[in-house]
């Protein structure tokens, strides 16, 4: 994996040194929005109108980020609208890689990649490289591409499923609110102590580079998850009776715990699996509609076992666990009204 420096790619793993082996994740750069009207969101520039068919989403099915823009995509029923390209759960020197990539390094391709649709490239810095041809930072995944300009709107994933959320509620009719005006105060608190001790936490984890830095990670972690796991023995969902954005955060880190962070990063303390509440929670919300659709175990594994090959040298990918997340969830007693969740 690597870097674009002023456009240019440059082979590079995370540099932790600087932070005394903490891993310090890099803030995305490209922060335009899609809106109803194309005026200009909170950030960034106006003109990105909500149109079917104008805009693109660039995913890895492995990464937690990408997942979140997935599964708005099916609950905002986007799927005709906004198309989508599967990159290779394999990543190596190259970054992220498209199908049949010339010259590529992956180890195998994965069935669900697919070759890039719009401009025949083989990497993914070269669709940054198009956007921003002086492009610096990491070139990662989600990405939403404009089109029309010919650029890249988005790599942000907390703010594109927010666009996704609202902008396109006019063409699809679909106007399910997963971030309602009422609860924004807490699901943003929500967001940012899941964001940081949980989602981002597994990675603190497993890219840190010593010892105390992975201590104090893990304890964050485990910290985290056990008052979710006390908030979820009374309520439904984080906040009640429904779905939230916050949830669907929570989950792309859950349903990758066991499979994943477990063994590759060292989340060893229990699984989600022996936490009670928290795993009849994880599937419920993966036997929600559209939902299962979006999770891939074999990219999942395949990308985190292979990629990083400074934390797993030898490559070996786990044979299990083997976990069925269809299993009865017996949630709907925890419900306080009789009507029916979103979602
Ligand atoms: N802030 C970004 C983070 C996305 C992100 O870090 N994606 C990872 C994959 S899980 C990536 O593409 N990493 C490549 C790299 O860092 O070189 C978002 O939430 O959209």
């Amino acid at each position: 994996m690597g870097l674009l420096q002023n456009g240019q790619w440059v082979d590079q793993w995370y540099a932790t040194e600087e932070n005394g082996g903490k891993f310090v994740r890099e803030d995305a750069q490209l922060r335009h929005w899609v809106t109803a009207d194309g005026q200009a969101g909170p950030s960034g520039d106006a003109g990105f109108v909500a149109e079917a068919g104008r805009y693109h989403l660039y995913v890895s099915l492995a990464c937690p980020w990408a997942h979140r823009t997935l599964i708005f995509r099916e609950l905002k029923q986007l799927q005709s609208l906004i198309d989508v390209t599967v990159v290779e759960a394999h990543m190596r020197e190259n970054g992220w890689e498209f199908a049949n990539a010339v010259d590529g390094k992956i180890g195998q391709h994965i069935a669900g990649a697919q070759a890039d649709p719009l401009h025949q490239k083989d990497f993914l810095y070269q669709i940054y490289q198009l956007a921003k041809p002086h492009y610096n930072g990491r070139v990662t995944v989600p990405v939403l591409w404009d089109k029309k300009t010919n650029t890249i709107v988005s790599n942000e994933s907390s703010e594109i499923i927010r666009m996704f959320n609202t902008a396109f509620n006019d063409i699809t009719g679909n106007t399910l609110d997963y971030y309602p005006q009422a609860l924004q105060p807490q699901i943003n608190q929500l967001n940012e102590f899941i964001y940081e001790k949980i989602n981002n936490g597994v990675y603190r984890c497993g890219f840190a580079t010593s010892q105390a830095a992975y201590e104090e990670a893990y304890d964050a972690l485990f910290s985290a998850l056990d008052t979710i796991e006390t908030r979820l023995s009374t309520k439904r969902y984080l906040l009640g009776d429904s779905i939230t954005e916050a949830d669907w955060r929570l989950f792309t880190t859950l349903i990758r715990f066991d499979n994943v962070y477990v063994g590759h990063f060292k989340t060893n303390r229990n699984t989600i699996e022996s936490m009670a509440y928290i795993s009849d929670y994880l599937r419920d919300l993966y036997q929600q509609p559209g939902i299962a659709t979006t999770v891939n175990m074999d990219h999942i594994k395949q990308h985190y076992y292979f990629s990083h090959q400074q934390i797993n040298p030898t490559q070996i990918v786990p044979a299990g666990p083997d976990i069925d997340f269809l299993r009865p969830h017996n949630r709907e007693q925890l419900m306080t009204s009789t009507s029916h969740p979103q979602g």
